[in-house]
């Protein structure tokens, strides 16, 4: 298998999360990132701070675009403008939470541009990534297999069939690491409150999180069996969740928030 060449736009904290895991991982591929303020490159990578830098040598097999989705008309303009007809042998690799397909396509200045829509997350930056991907109908089956390919290096990938669903997936995996940070956030604030060190609670929290985590993805039992295991009848947990599970708490809240998240990403489309 060669080593696919990727040119990364954006290296912030999502860019930078998938550099992580694909320099990390056991099959790095071949690294240019442009971006203006990158500071810890990795050791074999080259960057290049504006599109103007982009040297001649550079045929990217695959260009991840991670600027937010309001730089990225002038940004696939000026692409365009530096790469000219190396952008044709390209697919480009959206990573932004707004931007269809077709305005990305129009931008690229082809309207057959191979395009690759995609919602990674930030745990991607510790090989434990869930990635939705749905690919437009001029992507090739084989620059398909190197999106997914890419993108599994950094955990799960889960291919979507319509556009659309992108929208649910942000809502559920892309923006939800965000919860559960919140979620560690309140029980360490509120185990401190109780009368913990800040130390202790911080460790309790995040070692339990993990287990959590480690649970759901090593174990097969469905989340419902690994909570009703916690929860022994009128025991404590059982008093913590009938606050949780009231009607109007989480099974309303969760609904509520992801239809947030899915509005806001139409209105990142505009
Ligand atoms: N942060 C997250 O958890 C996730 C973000 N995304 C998507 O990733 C994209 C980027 O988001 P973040 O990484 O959070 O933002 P960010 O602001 O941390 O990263 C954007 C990066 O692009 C660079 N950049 C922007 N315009 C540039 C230009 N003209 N020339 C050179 N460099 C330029 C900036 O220097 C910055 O490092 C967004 O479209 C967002 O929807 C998707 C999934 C999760
Ligand atoms: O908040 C955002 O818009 C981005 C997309 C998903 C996570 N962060």
């Amino acid at each position: 298998m060669t080593t696919p060449t990727l040119l990364l736009v954006g290296c912030g904290k999502m860019g930078g999360a998938l550099m992580r895991g694909w320099v990390s991982s056991p099959n790095p591929p071949r690294l240019f990132i442009l971006d203006r303020k990158i500071q810890d490159a990795p050791a074999g990578s080259t960057v290049f701070r504006t599109p103007e830098e982009i040297t001649d040598d550079v045929q990217p097999d695959i260009i991840v675009l991670a600027v937010k989705p309001a730089g990225a008309e002038p940004m696939l303009k000026a692409l365009r403008n530096v790469l000219g007809s190396r952008m044709d042998k390209a697919a480009l690799l959206s990573v932004m939470a707004g931007k269809s397909c077709e305005k990305l396509a129009e931008w690229c200045g082809r309207a057959d541009m191979p395009i690759i829509r995609t919602m990674p997350n930030t745990p991607s930056s510790v090989g434990a990534g869930s990635t939705g991907l749905y690919a437009s109908p001029h992507v090739s089956k084989a620059q398909k297999e190197l999106a997914i390919r890419l993108m599994e290096q950094v955990g799960a990938v889960v291919p979507v069939p319509h556009e659309e669903d992108l929208r649910s997936v942000i809502a559920i995996a892309g923006s939800a690491p965000a919860y559960v940070f919140l979620l560690a956030e309140l029980l360490e604030k509120t185990g401190q409150e109780l009368g913990l060190e800040k130390k202790a609670a911080r460790t309790l929290v995040r070692s339990m999180i993990y287990g959590v985590g480690k649970m759901l993805h090593e174990l097969p039992d469905e989340a419902e069996t690994l909570r009703k295991n916690v929860t022994s009848p009128n025991g404590t947990t059982a008093a913590a969740l009938n606050v949780f599970m009231a009607e109007e708490n989480w099974p309303r809240l969760v609904p509520l928030a992801a239809e947030a998240a899915i509005k806001r990403s139409r209105e990142l489309d505009d």
